[in-house]
């Protein structure tokens, strides 16, 4: 069985201890492939790897930084295939949107902040008193922890801005989809990316995760998954004055309004309730529908819903794969049921398939109002709710319902009420008459439950930098 070793120092390593986790293939439920099962000593060796590599890393000039993000990202790029399949088969995510949107956006994140790192610039403000400029240093050895849904997507998200910056970086992906990160490793390795700069350490949450996050000389923390573990992560680094993103969970509105043209859009509607069998914190899983289309509305969407093939991964017109994980399965599966016992009408879905891995069918549900569980509690799978409004004042509250505040996207022809909406709705990120439309230099994050500070473009290049002010008087 293949094993994934960890990258620290630039070598391929075995868990200080020799202990390693199963792997398994979503899509048959079996392990594949074994990754370490790190220990706070791994953790120890990446840090000392990492504080080494620090003085001529980020001494570098920003042009060599990014000559070496943009190599990674070529060397990348040269393996799309490669890593578009070992994504698929660790996550069950169908094989056209790994090799389609989630590999090249790894690529793009990658070449982004390459480029990031020659534009960087500080600021500096001319006043009576004088003139101050704005010194922007890497904050040191970062850390970054990354989730299961979006692997090598999210992992490079938050790696090539801190190595653009000029930190160096232990990085812990998901230990149930280790294998496209192991892959990068091994590929920085090959490309003579400077020893220690980039270290990966697999492991448990509880074990390895909670190392990084209490290490005294790790100084900023860059996290991606639940708001449990998010607010946990702030407990722990809070008292040590340490720096923390969190990119939290989600429970998305998505309002129709009957002048929208909601079906030439529900091709996008749909792709937001359920891409990545609905995997992603961005999923639209609230739909909020005005009642002169109420009916039509679920109707067609309905009929879509039940057009979606569920099935193999690596069929190219499969367009959901398994759940993640038995664990994940299980939760999904009884969120369904929770669903039908607080009164929701299941209008499709709502089983498993009858084969072997953790599929689950398209699931709408309605009936159901803002204060239960199934409309407050994020449950990350192929589940969408529908609930009808009368006018604006009632879809906004719908949609600020709960304590989530990650994204919405609003599908309207009128334009003052779709910035009145995108101006009112407690959101991070609003999309009008568009679903996931990114564009890497916007600030990117939630409010609320869903997380604290923004990632992207200049944010994540000041989140991973310490400014410092001089002062000078001009005589
Ligand atoms: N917003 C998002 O992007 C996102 C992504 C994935 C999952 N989720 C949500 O989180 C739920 C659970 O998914 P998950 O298990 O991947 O999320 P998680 O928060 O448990 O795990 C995310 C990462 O944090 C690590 N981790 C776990 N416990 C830790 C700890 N105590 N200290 C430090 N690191 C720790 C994990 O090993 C993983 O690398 C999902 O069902 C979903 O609701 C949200
Ligand atoms: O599931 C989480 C999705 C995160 C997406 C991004 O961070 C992004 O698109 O930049």
């Amino acid at each position: 069985m293949r094993q994934l070793p960890h990258w620290i120092d630039g070598k391929a390593r075995d868990a200080a201890d020799g202990g390693w986790l199963e792997v398994f293939d979503p899509a048959t439920g079996k392990p594949f492939a074994q990754v370490a099962d790190g220990t706070a000593q791994d953790v120890e060796a990446a840090v000392a790897a990492a504080e080494a590599a620090l003085p001529a890393w980020s001494a570098l000039p920003d042009t060599e930084r990014a000559r070496w993000l943009e190599k990674l990202a070529q060397a990348l790029e040269d393996r799309l295939d490669d890593f578009a399949h070992a994504e698929s088969k660790d996550g069950g995510k169908p094989l056209k949107l790994a090799r389609e949107v989630e590999i090249p956006r790894a690529i793009s994140n990658l070449r982004f902040f390459a480029h990031a790192a020659t534009q960087f610039a500080s600021e500096s403000h001319h006043g009576q008193a004088g003139l101050n400029y704005t010194l922007r240093r890497p904050l040191g050895v970062v850390g970054t922890i990354s989730p299961w849904n979006l692997p090598l997507y999210l992992f490079t998200w938050k790696i090539a801005p801190a190595l653009a910056a000029g930190n160096t970086v232990v990085a812990k992906p998901s230990e149930i989809t280790p294998q496209t990160a192991t892959m990068l490793g091994e590929l920085a390795a090959q490309i003579g990316f400077p020893n220690g700069v980039l270290n990966i350490v697999h492991g448990l949450g509880p074990k390895v995760g909670e190392a990084i996050v209490g290490h005294p000389r790790i100084k900023a923390l860059s996290f991606t998954g639940s708001t449990a573990v998010g607010k946990r992560i702030a407990g722990v680094a809070a008292p040590m004055l340490k720096k923390v993103s969190l990119e939290l969970g989600g429970k998305n509105p998505t309002l129709v309004f009957a002048d929208s043209a909601w079906q030439e859009h529900l091709d996008t509607i749909v792709r937001s309730a359920f891409q990545n069998s609905g995997q992603i914190c961005l999923c639209g899983s609230r739909i909020l529908v005005e009642r002169g289309i109420y009916a039509r509305f679920r109707d067609a969407l309905v009929e879509r819903a039940l057009a979606l093939k569920v099935g193999d991964p690596i069929d190219s017109d499969v367009r959901l794969g398994p759940l993640v994980s038995q664990a994940h399965f299980d939760k999904v599966i009884a969120a369904i049921a929770r669903a039908r016992s607080e009164g929701g009408n299941v209008l499709c879905g709502g089983n498993a398939l009858d084969r072997p891995g953790w599929f689950v069918q398209p699931t709408v549900i309605d009936g159901l109002g803002p204060d239960c569980a199934t409309n407050l509690d994020e449950i990350f799978g192929p589940v969408v709710t529908l609930q009808p409004f009368d006018d604006d004042a009632q879809a906004l509250a719908l949609a600020n319902a709960g304590e989530y505040g990650l994204a919405a996207s609003i599908w309207t022809r009128d334009l003052n009420r779709a910035h009145r909406f995108a101006s009112e709705i407690r959101a991070g990120i609003v999309w009008i008459n568009t679903w996931l439309m990114r564009d890497l230099r916007t600030p990117f994050g939630g409010m609320g439950q869903s997380g604290l500070g923004r990632e992207g473009g200049l944010e994540a290049m000041r989140f991973f930098t310490e400014p410092k002010n001089v002062g000078i008087a001009l005589a």
